[in-house]
């Protein structure tokens, strides 16, 4: 039997929990300080607890690290007061299975609890989890297998997720995995992308409108939050959403419902959350261009996945596995890869990540045409060069560019990331003296997207642009 440890200090609320879970079939005991939950933890097993926050005795996140980490690995629910969203979010970066926040309904509390006792069923069933659906995720890496554990993780809650990592990383890619994998899988999963819309269009794609309702409204639309009803929103470069949609975003996920433009009827949808960006969204709240609040709300989770350059040898399994899938489908003889293709490939920065590899691929298969096997002179120029760069006589501005790593690091000679970095580090200061506080005119002259350029410049610690 699934026995349950429900720590409250609330009587009623003990008593619902306790007529909830035993209509379930579960056993319960009730404590109602941190330090009976301590006794009662020491001496018998538990499989779930429900942990609230604030107790007499103290704050109930000061015993997650000991709860988590009993013998019986507990999964953990946390319930937290109104508003307190920043309990919910720390419980969840210490292990918590799901958070339910009071005022709760049955509904919001009998979800989470039947998907840990389900987890807990299966769990002692096969002493196994359930696999995972890949979803054309292709890596065995470590830094890829603790990824996936945390899809693994984010699937069997209905907490909200965000998804970080350099472009190119495989957001997308992971917020369908999570969705793929989780109870709203039949359900539709629904990408918007924050970035590409204005103001005045990222309202009506998301709420929909009526007919009529602004020039130009000739027929009624469904915005995307109805189109995704019982599955996922995924909001793609979330950090571009405006203050003004954050705000009518974070109502329609307190309270469920959405009106349309120029609607009178609020309708009700239930949707989770799963939100993609490259971008210090911390930064940003301090900066007052992103709400505090409404990070909270959708980042409950967080899943960060590692650059391509850090995934050791998943460079490789990606290449075969690629090369493979384009091979039949532009109908050619199935290739060989040499070694020293891959050599080549995996000196590269890859500041695109997985999507720049894609496009490599393809364009050596192209310029391999019937030649059986792809070596490194069926890649572009620019991507030789970079193996090239450690044959070539060092010139006189590298020399000072590894003088210059080797004065501030213990090495014999710096990696080649090392001065890559510093390197980098050099152009941005560059940039940003010659572009001033333009930040169109710093794309415009390196090159690089805004999400990128905003990312580097995080990454370096450099100062960003005012609000222009
Ligand atoms: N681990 C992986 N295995 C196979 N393909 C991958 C993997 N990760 C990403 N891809 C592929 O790389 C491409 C880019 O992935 P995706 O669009 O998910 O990246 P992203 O991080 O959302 O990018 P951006 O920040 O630019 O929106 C897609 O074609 C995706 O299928």
């Amino acid at each position: 039997m699934i026995r349950v440890l429900i720590v409250d200090d609330d009587s009623k609320i003990c008593l619902f929990f306790e007529t909830v879970l035993e209509r379930m079939g579960c056993e319960t005991v009730t404590a109602k300080r941190i330090s009976e939950a301590k006794k009662f933890t020491a001496k018998e097993a538990f499989d779930i607890i429900l942990l609230d926050l604030e107790l007499p005795d103290g704050n109930g996140l000061d015993i997650m690290p000991d709860l988590v980490n009993l013998p019986s690995s507990p999964e953990i629910i946390i319930i937290t007061g109104t508003g307190d969203i920043r309990g919910a979010e720390i419980a969840f970066k210490n292990g918590a299975w799901d958070f339910v926040q009071k005022p709760f309904r049955l509904d919001d509390v009998s979800l989470p609890i039947q998907r840990a006792l389900q987890y807990r069923k299966e769990k002692m069933a096969s002493h196994r989890l359930i696999p995972l659906k890949r979803s054309r995720i292709i890596g065995e890496s470590q830094v890829l297998q603790q990824c996936l554990d945390e899809v693994g993780k984010a699937a069997s809650t209905d907490a909200s997720v965000m998804v970080t990592g350099e472009t190119g990383t495989g957001k997308e890619l992971f917020a369908r995995a999570i969705h793929e994998n989780s109870k709203r899988a039949s359900k539709p999963f629904v990408p918007v992308d924050c970035g590409s819309l204005t103001e005045t269009l990222i309202e009506s794609t998301l709420f929909g409108h009526e007919k009529g309702a602004f020039t130009g409204a000739s027929h009624k639309q469904e915005g995307l939050i109805l189109q995704a009803d019982g599955g996922t929103l995924m909001l793609d470069e979330v950090g571009e959403l405006p203050l003004s949609m954050q705000k009518a975003l974070l109502r329609t996920l307190q309270e469920r419902v959405v009106r349309p433009i120029g609607g009178r009827k609020e309708i009700k949808v239930d949707i989770r959350i799963i939100s993609a960006t490259n971008l210090s969204l911390d930064s940003m709240v301090k900066e007052k261009q992103f709400r505090e609040d409404f990070l909270y709300r959708i980042r409950a989770m967080e899943i960060h996945l590692p650059p391509l350059r850090d995934r050791g040898k998943d460079i490789e399994e990606i290449v075969l596995k690629k090369i493979h899938e384009l091979s039949k489908r532009y109908k050619l003889e199935a290739k060989a890869v040499s070694d020293e293709y891959i050599e080549t490939l995996a000196s590269n920065n890859w500041p695109g990540n997985i999507r720049e590899l894609l496009n490599v691929l393809d364009y050596s298969i192209a310029s391999a045409g019937n030649d059986p096997t792809l070596v490194s002179k069926h890649l572009p120029p620019d991507y030789r060069i970079s193996k090239l760069e450690f044959l070539l006589p060092v010139k006189k501005d590298t020399q000072q560019i590894i003088d210059n790593v080797l004065e501030n690091s213990d090495s014999e000679f710096p990696s080649l990331n090392a001065c890559r970095e510093k390197l980098e580090r050099d152009y941005l200061k560059r940039l940003l003296e010659k572009a001033g506080s333009n930040r169109k005119a710093a794309c415009r002259l390196s090159g690089i997207s805004q999400a990128r350029l905003y990312a580097l410049l995080n990454k370096y610690n450099l100062p960003g642009f005012g609000s222009n």
